[in-house]
């Protein structure tokens, strides 16, 4: 048997790996219900058992979201998480305790939501934007002022007037629906792993060293408070009506209340009413609205006494598993998943899910004919949560991973170090052919219009189409084709004509084409541009590779493992003989100049002639590195406005040049 102390030892090792896994990596495993019960569990253990507290235990300390690559601000005053309820009895008996520690002087309370994304301290002074600092451990957090400034309802100066020389406002990062759906689909049409949530999907784009790809995925703010010693009123709702006529965004939802009757019917009323909202939410927020009384009630290490949250549970339900299926992508990873009675569930049904990998379904324990937990929280994407043990069949076996590919048989390996399992017969196994070909006509690749999943599928089995270069001497079987049901003239002359209109289609789309492991479109844009051509890709060893900026070990050894390989050289020659672009044109202005020859330049700020990205390629088109940290390896920074201090502080303690962009652009032209 465990000892209590044991326990208590092993529940604060789980609960530090998953706050590692939700706030680090954002990647989380179980879901928030589970975790708060298991948190719950620690802290009434503790309780109970004084004599084993310890205060480094994670129910005395948020959970912590530092990320190294950022340099750390201390906040002013910290930024605490809050306590949490899931029923109306809880926030009744919050209610009680605030009574009872204002000593039943009235009071009123703000309701409002809980905007489920990541937390953002903002400070302005001389009504301009100075920093953005995330939460980190609440008393340090990551500054991502670039990043901050790429969001479009984030004020970079403020409008209006009665702000505060200086002053803190907090909210919350969010990726709209919409952008999480796009940004999702994207990733699942890249083979690239899918975020579990809009949550965990603002939280890694906040966290990107790219700005520009941070401002292409569409973040958004809302703010819910303000801090500083001189607020324009002596209330919650006050300052943030205050907060709104500057600028910011602030819930429109929010409302004053007294009694919990009103509490009762703003949850019931919202419970049903967030679904309609752009953006996810998992509950209300409940705040003491009086800034003296907030005061007089205090924090604990952990969280305000004066706030509470009330969190929606996540929709789950009950449903037996049918079978599980293996399903083999373009790639070749082979993917398990879970068909399901199908189940209503947050409004749509669910039939299939996700089982994502072999140590998944090790991990869920899941036997065939069990009935899986299946659940949609914040999440839109089904999740299979547990397994109802009670209701298993004695003697059903356990879920096996197949060993061999379930469409070519050939045995499946497993990458060292990844979670998935692969099917190698690249050149010869079905889906991963048709995929391919799927994939190089896509309208973000080759763009050829009139093929699509089916007609892959059909161009291949009829022995057309064996890899992409096929398709340009697809035409001599035109009246084979005609043959077929359902293709007239018109259908195949479409074909044909947008096969070689894709002759026209700039090399990086036609690198992402190819099908490389790991190459996505932002891959294969940096490809493009720094090595230039076909010949040079195809002949870059390793190191080359990963000399180029954001091109890690993994992406390297991919590419090069792709041009070892014969049949792939040759399918990149038979496009190159068909006329498809294979280099990128020559550069019109400003080549080599040589001015930033050997120099390392760090970019910071915002511009008004060029994007950061612009920027970056000028600096390496005229010999020079770009770092996105300043050390003393710099040579020079590049300011555009709103430089952050931390940075404009560093440089000027290391006496690193600082270029105005105006100054940038002189020089440049200087030398031409
Ligand atoms: N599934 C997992 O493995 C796992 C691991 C760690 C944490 N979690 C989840 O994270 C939660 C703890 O995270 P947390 O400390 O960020 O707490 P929290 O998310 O429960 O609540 C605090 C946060 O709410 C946000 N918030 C949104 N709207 C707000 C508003 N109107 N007013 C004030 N704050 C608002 C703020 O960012 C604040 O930091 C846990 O309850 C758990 O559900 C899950
Ligand atoms: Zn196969």
């Amino acid at each position: 048997m465990e000892s209590v102390k044991q326990q208590i030892e092993r529940l604060r090792a789980e609960i530090d790996r998953h706050n590692h896994q939700y706030y680090v990596l954002n990647s989380p495993e179980i879901s928030d219900y589970d975790f708060d019960m298991m948190l719950k569990q620690l802290e009434s253990l503790e309780k109970e058992y004084p004599e084993y507290d310890d205060p480094l235990s994670p129910t005395h300390r948020v959970g912590s979201d530092i990320n190294k690559a950022f340099e750390q601000w201390e906040h002013r005053r910290p930024m605490l998480s809050l306590g949490n309820t899931y029923s109306i009895t809880e926030v009744d008996e919050w209610v009680a305790r605030v009574r009872e520690g204002l000593m039943d002087e009235p009071f009123r309370i703000v309701g409002e939501m809980k905007f489920d994304g990541t937390s953002i301290s903002l400070t302005y002074e001389h009504g301009r934007l100075v920093r953005a600092v995330t939460r980190g451990d609440g008393t340090r957090g990551d500054i991502v002022t670039d990043n901050v400034m790429t969001i479009r309802s984030v004020p970079l100066t403020l409008q209006g007037s009665g702000w505060p020389d200086e002053f803190e406002i907090r909210g919350e990062i969010l990726l709209p629906w919409k952008a999480f759906d796009r940004l999702n689909a994207e990733r699942e049409f890249n083979e690239e792993p899918l975020f579990a949530n809009p949550r965990n999907a603002a939280a890694g784009t906040l966290k990107m060293q790219n700005s520009a790809e941070v401002a292409r995925r569409g973040l958004d703010a809302v703010f819910y408070y303000l801090l500083g010693d001189n607020l324009p009123y002596d209330n919650h709702f006050d300052n943030m009506e205050a907060a709104r006529s500057w600028g910011f965004r602030v819930s429109p939802e929010m409302k004053l209340m007294t009694t919990i009757e009103e509490i009762d019917a703003y949850i019931a009323h919202w419970d049903v009413a967030r679904k309609e909202l752009p953006w996810a939410t998992d509950g209300l927020v409940f705040k003491v609205n009086s800034l003296r009384q907030q005061l007089n009630l205090g924090y604990t290490a952990k969280s305000p006494r004066w706030a509470v949250a009330y969190k929606f549970a996540a929709e789950r339900a009950l449903t037996p598993l049918r079978y599980v299926s293996f399903e083999v992508g373009r790639m070749g990873v082979v993917t398990p998943v879970a068909n399901l009675d199908p189940v209503l569930l947050s409004g749509t049904v669910v039939k299939r899910a996700s089982l994502h990998n072999a140590d998944i379904i090790r991990r869920l324990d899941i036997h065939e004919g069990d009935h899986l937990y299946v659940e949609k929280g914040g999440e839109i994407i089904p999740k299979i949560t547990g397994v109802d043990v009670s209701a298993r069949v004695p003697g059903s076996m356990p879920v096996e991973f197949v060993t061999e590919c379930p469409v070519c048989g050939t045995p499946l390996v497993r990458v060292e170090g990844e979670a998935s399992h692969m099917c190698p017969n690249k050149l010869g196994c079905a889906p991963q052919i048709c995929g391919r070909i799927e994939h190089f006509v896509g309208r973000r690749m080759m763009n050829i219009d009139g093929i699509g999943e089916e007609m892959s599928v059909t161009l291949y089995e009829n022995g057309w189409v064996k890899d992409p270069a096929d398709l340009y001497s697809l035409g001599r079987y035109r009246n084979e084709m005609l043959e077929l049901p359902g293709m007239g003239p018109r259908t195949i002359d479409r074909m044909l004509e947008g096969i070689e209109a894709s002759k026209q289609v700039s090399f990086d789309r036609v690198i992402f084409a190819l099908s490389i492991m790991f190459v996505g479109e932002t891959v294969a844009k940096k490809l493009a541009r720094s090595l230039r051509s076909m010949d040079a890709l195809m002949s870059a060893d390793f190191d080359t590779l990963v000399a180029i900026d954001d091109i890690g070990p993994r992406i390297a050894q991919s590419v090069v493992d792709y041009f070892s390989h014969p049949l792939n050289r040759d399918i990149v020659e038979r496009l190159r003989a068909a006329g498809v672009c294979m280099s990128m044109p020559d550069e019109p202005e400003g080549v080599a100049s040589g001015v930033f020859d050997g120099k390392t330049v760090v970019i910071s700020g915002t511009f008004s002639h060029h994007s950061r990205d612009e920027y970056k390629e000028i600096i390496e088109r005229n010999g020079g590195k770009n770092s996105g940290s300043v050390s003393k390896k710099t040579d020079f920074i590049l300011a555009g406005e709103n430089m952050g201090p931390a940075k404009l502080e560093k440089a000027r303690t290391l006496g690193i040049t600082i270029l105005s962009e105006d100054e940038f652009l002189n020089m440049l032209s200087a030398q031409q």
